[in-house]
């Protein structure tokens, strides 16, 4: 396995790497210096100046991309999931450095620092002119309460300030222990004497401060982002400084960086650094670290830790979940190797002790099943999803409660536009997987090696018949297990064979009197 480092990450983080893979750090390529040499590559490091296009994925046989910090906006998510390439991200290391470096903006913005130190090196000794306010009882806006911005709200309660928050998708008991008011973005606007922004840079976060908000603002606000370019309106923001209505801003971000031509940068009341918010020592170690071990455990196949387009568990909850995503995976293959049809939806069913878990990857698990014999394109955990929903197939999640330690069960009901089928499983002591239940038909078979399952008449002499077929062929039968909707009626059997069935013996087993479909399932 080789792993390219294509941005300046601390050694600390190569050095983890380097213990288990070969890796080579190249930075400062191009685009198109990138796409030729990616194929070679499992996996990408990148911090944020590395922008991970579609076109440097499309021919890559990358397995995962680690992001040495927070935002991805520097990675095309969408076509990395479609490709079924992972990203790990390491969302904690720089939440210190970032707020810090938030607070030290402001600070600098209440007291001119940057112009007064400016001033001074020119040999001016102007005290007038820098005047500052005070912090002390102002109101601070956050907008975005996420790590850092929870982070900033703390620090700026020690400093004596009030808090008004705005963010629509916080969860209480995140901020019920500190002394804030969360309100609506407009209060925020209108309220503030500072307003910082916290918020990733999404579709509904871009541009979320232009002409408008500026004008619900308090004469002379003071506005920092530290967060993202493009989360305010770097246009209008220009008005609004030259103007007055804005005091004062601080960016550490800019919507193109770097922002050297802005002409953001020739206004006095415009403080700006060169994207530092996780610029120290602490936070690059701390992230290099974080994103080194999870492209490590994300190479090995094993749980990682911060994914970013795929489903989360906790360590704690995934040894017990494990199973059962091994085992949904095999009931997806089993059934669609059993069947055909277009596929319209996909119900997966828990009962039982599976039933209080988060079970969000056993579903992704049986649909990367039900696509791995229908795809031409490799599913996986990441690309299942996605893929299933370009098909038009419907995915539905059901739990239903039982006795507490009812052993975990999972169902996939299938529904084609040939009709709704379905398949059953369950996990023993010892992880032992098994498959019990095909439609009605009550089964018990170790999903492993080759399977034959025939559905035929219940009437004497077939199985004899399918057993002697097999013998003459030196098919060396494993195990058997039958099943019967009622006395010679529609049957199931299914046969553990040792050795592999070619597609001869199989058309002659089809051909047995009595019988209606014979298929092999391989494990
Ligand atoms: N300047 C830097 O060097 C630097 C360093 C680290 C992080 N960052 C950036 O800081 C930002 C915050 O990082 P974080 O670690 O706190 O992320 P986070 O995911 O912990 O928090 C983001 C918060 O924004 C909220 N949010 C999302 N959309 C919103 C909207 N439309 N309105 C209001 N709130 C919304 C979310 O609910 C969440 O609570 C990100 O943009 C990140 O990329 C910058
Ligand atoms: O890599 C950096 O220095 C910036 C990182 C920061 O913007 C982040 O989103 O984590």
């Amino acid at each position: 396995m080789k792993i390219l480092v294509s941005d300046d990450i601390a050694q600390e983080g190569i050095d983890i790497l380097n213990q288990e893979y070969q890796v080579d750090v190249k930075t400062k390529l191009s685009e198109d210096e990138l796409v030729e040499i990616i194929g070679s590559y499992d996996a990408l490091v990148v911090r944020s100046a590395t922008k991970v296009t579609a076109k440097i994925m499309e021919n890559s046989n990358l397995k995962v991309i680690g992001r040495a910090g927070v935002g991805v906006d520097n990675i095309d998510l969408e076509a990395a999931t479609k490709k079924g390439i992972l990203v790990v991200n390491a969302p904690e290391g720089n939440t210190t450095a970032a707020s810090e470096h938030t607070i030290a903006l402001l600070m600098a913005l209440a007291r001119n620092i940057p112009e007064a130190v400016r001033s001074l090196k020119n040999k001016v000794w102007d005290r007038k002119r820098f005047m500052g306010i005070e912090l002390n009882g102002k109101t601070l806006g956050v907008v975005g309460l996420g790590r850092i911005g929870r982070e900033v709200a703390k620090k700026a309660i020690g400093l004596g300030m009030n808090i008004l928050a705005y963010d629509p998708y916080i969860i209480k008991q995140q901020v019920e222990n500190i002394d804030i008011k969360v309100v609506d973005l407009d209060s925020v606007l209108k309220e503030a004497d500072f307003i910082t922004f916290h918020v990733p840079l999404t579709k509904s976060t871009y541009h979320m401060v232009g002409e408008k908000e500026f004008s619900m603002m308090k004469d002379g606000v003071m506005l920092i982002n530290c967060a993202r370019g493009g989360i305010i309106d770097e246009e209008a923001l220009y008005e609004a400084l030259k103007s007055g209505k804005v005091a004062g801003c601080a960016l550490d971000v800019f919507e193109k960086e770097p922002p050297l031509e802005s002409p953001l940068l020739d206004l006095p009341n415009l403080i700006a650094t060169p994207h530092l918010g996780a610029s120290t020592q602490e936070a690059q170690v701390s992230v290099a670290v974080d994103v080194a071990k999870d492209v490590i455990r994300a190479l090995k196949g094993e749980m990682v830790k911060n994914p970013v387009n795929m489903v989360h568990i906790r360590p704690e909850e995934y040894s017990e979940i494990r199973p059962f995503v091994d085992l949904a995976e095999k009931m997806g293959s089993f059934y669609t190797q059993l069947r055909n049809g277009r596929i319209s939806e996909v119900e997966m069913i828990y009962t039982g002790k599976i039933e209080r878990m988060d079970v969000k990857m056993i579903t992704t698990a049986g649909i990367k099943g039900i696509l791995s014999n229908i795809l031409q394109t490799p599913a996986n955990l990441v690309n299942a999803p996605f893929l299933a929903r370009e098909r038009g197939i419907k995915i539905i999640e059901k739990k239903i409660n039982q006795e507490q330690d009812a052993p975990g069960v999972v169902t996939m009901k299938v529904t084609t536009d040939k009709g709704v089928g379905s398949v059953t499983g369950t996990v023993q002591a010892n992880a032992d997987e098994r498959i019990v239940a095909v439609d009605e038909y009550k089964i018990d078979l170790i999903p492993r090696g080759n399977i034959l399952l025939t559905f035929h008449r219940d009437r004497p002499g077939i199985v004899g018949k399918v057993g002697t077929l097999l013998g003459k062929n030196d098919i060396n039968i494993a195990y058997m297990q039958l099943g019967r909707k009622s006395y010679r009626g529609e049957a199931l059997m299914a046969l553990g064979v040792d050795e592999n069935l070619p597609d001869d013996i199989l058309s002659e087993i089809r051909k047995i009197d009595g019988m209606e479909n014979a298929v092999l399932i391989k494990f």
